[in-house]
């Protein structure tokens, strides 16, 4: 379970000050696949850090099954945007989805399990040997998702994937990202700006506000979990939460609070 309380961030420096994050609430279950949206410097990508440790919050707390994380927790993989540079050009694709299974401290035998199934997960098997720049971009982005596959996290975060890649490997990425969900049970953060996205992904959909930042919807994804590019995107009921969720959008960029919000 992942629990974001009053969550508060405000960047200083050189005179200027940002407060990224004005005061969040919200909590995800064991096994829930969260999407966050919200307009661009809304805060996502800074709330994705926060849970990641990688950013100390001004104030409130990031609690990980009963943990408050103060640093990188176990059991918790990242997937960034910019994939190219979070995989190692020096490193074959094998090592590079091998190091951290090693920083784990894992035996060989099981390292090489893991790397094989997780390749093969992504449809790579074939790739382990290559070198990262030798690939396509969309291939770069399976082998960062089969990196974070293969740590077997509990937590899964991933900003903004698939920004990069066309539309026909982005729709295969979504596909894949939901049945490694659905096969391995993994509490899933997926933060896009692409609302068609974050419906056809999540079980759930967090608006969040305009800086300074609140959680302004918080929409129920009660779509069947077996979706379809084609047909579920066609259904009344998708266009109908995809309607909801952008009037949320369109509210949070008009500067609009949720009841109770302070200003
Ligand atoms: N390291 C930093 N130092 C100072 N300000 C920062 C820093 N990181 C982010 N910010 C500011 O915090 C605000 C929120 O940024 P953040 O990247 O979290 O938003 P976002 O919702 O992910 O944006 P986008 O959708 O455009 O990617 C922005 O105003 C940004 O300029």
């Amino acid at each position: 379970m992942v629990e974001v309380r009053n969550l508060k961030k405000v960047y200083e420096a050189q005179g200027r000050r940002v407060e990224a994050i004005g005061n969040i609430t919200f909590s995800i279950s064991r096994g829930e696949f969260a999407c966050i949206v919200g307009p661009s410097g809304a805060g996502k990508t800074t709330l994705l850090k926060c849970l990641a440790g990688l950013v100390t919050p001004t104030a409130g707390d990031v609690v990980l099954d009963g943990d408050p994380v103060t640093g990188p927790p176990r059991g918790m993989a990242v997937v960034f945007q910019e994939y190219g540079r979070s995989l190692f050009p020096w490193k074959t694709v094998q090592q590079n989805i091998d190091l951290p299974l090693r920083q784990k401290g894992l035996p060989r035998a099981e390292r090489d399990r893991l790397v094989s199934e997780a390749l093969a997960a992504v449809s790579l098997a074939d790739a382990g040997r290559a070198y990262p720049w030798q690939l396509s971009g969309g291939m770069q982005q399976r082998v960062a998702i089969a990196r974070a596959v293969a740590y077997e996290p509990h937590v899964l975060l991933m900003d903004e994937p698939f920004a990069a890649v066309d539309a026909q490997t982005r729709a295969d990425l979504e596909d894949l990202v939901r049945k490694l969900w659905r096969d391995l049970g993994i509490t899933t953060l997926f933060v896009t700006h692409d609302i068609d996205e974050s419906v056809y992904l999540g079980e759930r959909v967090i608006v969040l506000s305009a800086s300074p930042t609140h959680v302004l919807d918080d929409v129920r994804i009660d779509l069947p979990a077996e979706r379809d590019q084609v047909t579920t995107r066609a259904t009344p009921e998708f266009t109908e939460l995809r309607a909801r969720v952008h009037q949320g959008i369109q509210d949070a960029k008009a500067g609009r609070r949720a009841a109770g919000a302070a200003a």
